[in-house]
């Protein structure tokens, strides 16, 4: 069952076949596809950081995207929910389809992508106020004020996040007073309390203890129920255990594009394998 990135001659990368082969060679339908990236270009100035990514992103799955520093994981990351853009110098041609719909498309509202698109950094970056307030930010700038109903927003994005029990009864306490574990988890509430459906992930457990990791790590495999996760790490045996599918990206190219199982026992391009089993990077 593999979606494997072919690299052609001419220096494009094929994207895959619209129908996957089973281990028997059988075909079955192919996933769901929310997030579609074809030809994707970008330059950070005259920079080129990316060159012509295709990727269809599976619905309520994890995708991980590994790759040495610097190959350009974040920016591509970043450009799915057009956060790159902050970047004033930024250029990219291309195309993302989120559900469908064309991203780059001028009249496409910001807002309504970051809302559905959501984001949880590398550092916890909870905001300076309580635990309620911090998960309560983003519905109350959407509009909604009755307690009743932030309420019930706190209680199920912070169960959501599996990290209810712990803070129940410390809900008006500022969330910098939290464990690092702790603050990720209450940035990932955050990022569910309005409601996204893709959640991008930018190395999430990076600052934390393996005791927080592991945590993470099952709260990420309880969210693809509902959720579609992107989630760029530099830790391959991360990848291998909470992903269903891998991206390998070299020097902003989207190498190999596979089944993690498959990516990692059969990579099918040589430098996928230099990189698993560690030849560079
Ligand atoms: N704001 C920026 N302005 C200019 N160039 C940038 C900017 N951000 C990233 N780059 C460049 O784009 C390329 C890709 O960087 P990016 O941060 O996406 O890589 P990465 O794979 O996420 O790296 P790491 O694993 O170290 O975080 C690098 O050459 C980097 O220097």
């Amino acid at each position: 069952m593999s979606e494997v990135m072919v690299k052609k001659k001419n220096n494009t990368v094929n994207k895959a076949s619209k129908r996957e082969e089973n281990s028997f060679g059988l075909q079955k339908e192919k996933a769901n596809h929310i997030i579609e990236v074809n030809d994707l270009n970008l330059w950070y100035g005259s920079d080129q950081a990316l060159y012509e990514v295709n990727m269809d992103v599976p619905e309520k799955q994890v995708t991980a995207i590994i790759g040495p520093s610097g190959c350009g994981k974040s920016t591509f990351l970043k450009t799915l929910n057009r956060m790159v853009e902050m970047v004033p110098v930024v250029k990219t041609s291309g195309s993302i389809k989120y559900r469908d719909q064309e991203i780059f498309n001028r009249k496409y509202k910001q807002e309504y992508l970051r809302t559905k698109v959501g984001m949880v950094f590398q550092k916890p970056n909870p905001f300076p106020k309580s635990v309620y307030d911090n998960v309560a930010y983003g519905p109350r700038i959407h509009g909604i004020k009755k307690k009743e109903i932030l309420d019930q927003i706190v209680e199920k994005s912070l169960k959501g996040a599996a990290i209810w029990d712990e803070l129940k009864d410390r809900l008006h306490e500022n969330a910098y007073g939290l464990s690092g574990g702790q603050q990720q988890r209450v940035c990932i509430a955050r990022a569910l309390a309005v409601e996204p459906d893709v959640i991008l992930m930018d190395e999430p457990t990076s600052a934390l203890d393996p005791i927080s990791t592991a945590k993470v790590e099952e709260l990420v495999q309880e969210l693809k129920e509902k959720y579609s996760i992107i989630i760029v790490t530099h830790n391959m045996q991360q990848a291998a255990r909470i992903s269903d599918k891998t991206a390998f990206f070299l020097n902003g190219e989207l190498i190999e594009f596979a089944d993690t199982d498959h990516l990692f026992q059969n990579p099918q391009d040589k430098r996928t394998e230099d990189y698993i089993t560690g030849r560079f990077g």
